[in-house]
């Protein structure tokens, strides 16, 4: 599986963080950008997440600023994106099982790597349970 990689400034540390622990998990890392710390403007790498899910030069993207809020929004700008903010592995797992979400946002001023990473887990290894939520995600992918 393929997982599309960006973040800003804020998420600098922990995508690299993210990223080393993918590669060690056998996934392939598409990386977005950005490439230091240097101050940059998160809209533009959610969008850019969000696009390579889209057209499908990823399985699936996680976007990363320093709370996950403004790159999640920017993500969820993408036409056929459902980017979820996740601070816990419930909300992960949700994300998953009732919202198909096909991008993660995270904190890299929110979290630990520690709860970063058991999100990534969850989030990766949960699968979308269908049923009544496939009508609420086709009434989402129509707005
Ligand atoms: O979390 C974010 C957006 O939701 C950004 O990472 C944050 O706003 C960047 O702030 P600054 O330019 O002060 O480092």
């Amino acid at each position: 599986m393929k997982i599309a990689l960006a973040g800003d400034h804020g998420g600098f540390t922990l995508k690299g963080q993210v990223q080393e622990y993918l590669l060690n998990k056998g996934y392939e890392v598409l990386d977005l950008g950005c490439n230091s710390e240097e101050s940059v403007d998160y809209p533009n790498y959610g969008k850019a997440c969000g696009e390579a899910v889209v057209k499908g030069e990823a399985d699936k993207g996680i976007v990363i600023c320093g709370t996950g809020i403004g790159i999640s929004i920017a993500a969820n700008k993408v036409k056929g994106v459902r980017c979820a903010l996740c601070t816990s592995t419930f909300m992960a797992e949700m994300s998953r099982k009732h919202n198909d979400a096909n991008v993660l946002s995270l904190g890299g001023r929110i979290l630990d790597q520690d709860t970063a990473f058991a999100i990534v887990d969850t989030w990766l290894e949960t699968e979308f349970e269908g049923g009544r939520h496939q009508r609420r995600v086709d009434l989402l992918n129509n707005m």
